[in-house]
């Protein structure tokens, strides 16, 4: 197989990865400072004076690495211990390695974009465990809490939607089952755009009634597979299979795990899956990302709405992980900065569990770009080709674009949409419903 092309970096002056780490990076650094500085009095109440020194030398380390970031200064090795340090700082050496030619040091603005970008989130985990006794503060919870608060109606608005569709479900011929299918699939995309790293944090919620935009969003879709996920998922029903295994590896908290939960319990009650094995990130991840802490919390925080359907979703919910229908994992693979080719050498155990799905569903735009590696891929060259050998099992990504990066496209297509708008790739107006798997 030919040679994968180079990955995106800082090195290309002006590009998305460019700016991100210029601008987006540093912005989300002081943001984190200043969330931990307006806990302060919070600290001092629960662990006196040591909460305030924590709170100090917090902050103390998470100047220190914008400054490293905004100097360019080399990636240094990850100190504290802890469960993935080894293997993290085993990646940085191998890509010490492929620069001694060069006598060049890894550097924020001269690396790989996603190893530099996830870098910093394991650094700021790393500054926060240093500084015990806050070492379990979640220095994006507030963010998270907001973007859902501020999604209010929207979410009612779903679980109303919801409960309405389950209780007449039965009722349904094939074809009404397929329009709520897509209907819920495309519920799930548009969520993908409330993520808050790319608004470096600020506010990003979901405010309008997004069911009643989807005819209007149609033609933003790029690719769209919704029919192979159907047949997929509709033949493993008509086959009567002992057991059918939805993987969702999730992205962001908030609105957005809104509506894959909404999916999720779709897939049950309508018996296109009977077990749903959602993945989350280990620790706190790209501002928004989930954690099993944010899981919870939010399946709580719907089950405890004064609002009569959402309660009902929430309480649902809870039900179904109590009865092991709905099951969380976490891994630590994904807060590793590896792309997922290596998946099955890096961590095989994760790795055997994904081959155990019927369907991935992989949410979001860090879950494409380590899909294809992060690399400079023609718009046109197939997913299958740019997924480098990763095939666990049937997959789709379903992602709102917010990275330079797109495979899989009509040949003349990306030009069209240059020509139209110059900023399709960056703003997360576009999505995609991308399957790879037999047909
Ligand atoms: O995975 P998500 O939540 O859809 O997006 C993550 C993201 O905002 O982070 C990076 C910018 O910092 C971009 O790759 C991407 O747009
Ligand atoms: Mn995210």
């Amino acid at each position: 197989m030919a040679k994968p092309p180079a990955s995106l970096s800082g090195q290309d002056v002006g590009s998305f990865a460019y700016l991100t780490i210029k601008d987006r990076a540093p912005q989300i650094l002081t943001k984190a400072i200043d969330t931990l500085h307006r806990h302060k009095s919070e600290f001092f109440e629960k662990y006196g004076e040591a909460g305030v020194e924590a709170e100090k030398k917090a902050i103390s380390l998470l100047s220190k690495l914008r400054n490293e970031l905004q100097t360019d200064k080399p990636i240094i090795p990850l100190v504290e211990k802890c469960v993935d340090t080894d293997m993290w700082n085993q990646y940085l050496e191998h890509h010490q390695s492929l620069l001694k030619e060069s006598d060049e040091t890894p550097r924020w603005f001269y690396s790989p974009w996603l190893l530099v970008e996830c870098y910093m989130y394991r650094r700021i985990h790393e500054a926060v465990i240093q500084s015990p006794p806050i070492d379990d503060f979640d220095v994006f919870k507030e963010s998270k809490t907001q973007s859902f608060f501020e999604s209010q109606e929207s979410v009612i608005a779903l679980c109303t939607y919801l409960q309405e569709l389950v209780r007449t479900i039965e009722d349904l011929d094939e074809n009404q089952l397929k329009n709520e299918f897509f209907k819920l699939l495309q519920i799930s995309l548009w969520g993908n755009k409330c993520d808050l790293s790319l608004s470096a944090g600020e506010a990003s919620s979901q405010k309008t009634n997004v069911l009643n935009s989807l005819q209007d969003l149609k033609p933003f879709i790029l690719v769209n597979d919704m029919e192979h996920l159907w047949s997929l998922l509709s033949n493993c029903k008509k086959s009567e299979k002992t057991s059918i295994r939805v993987a969702i590896v999730l992205d962001n908290s908030g609105f957005e795990l809104v509506t894959d939960f909404i999916l999720a319990d779709f897939l049950l009650s309508s018996k296109l899956a009977n077990e749903i094995h959602f993945y989350g990130k280990s620790i706190p991840w790209f501002v928004s990302d989930t954690t099993v802490r944010d899981f919870n919390w939010l399946i709580d925080q719907v089950k405890c709405s004064n609002h009569k359907w959402m309660s009902k979703c929430g309480v649902d919910w809870e039900n179904d992980v109590k009865m092991g229908r709905w099951v969380y994992h976490d891994h630590i693979f994904w807060t590793l900065p590896h792309e997922y080719c290596v998946m099955s050498q890096v961590a095989p155990d994760l790795y055997a569990e994904l081959q155990k799905a019927h369907l991935i569903l992989f949410k979001g735009d860090l879950n494409y770009r380590k899909l294809t590696g992060d690399r400079k891929w023609g718009f046109s060259i197939p997913f299958h080709e740019a997924l480098n050998g990763f095939h666990p099992a049937p997959l789709c990504s379903i992602r709102t674009l917010k990275a330079e990066l797109q495979v899989g496209l009509q040949p003349g297509q990306a030009e069209q949409l240059m020509a139209s708008d110059p900023t399709w790739l960056t703003t997360g107006k576009y999505g995609i419903f991308q399957y790879d798997g037999p047909l």
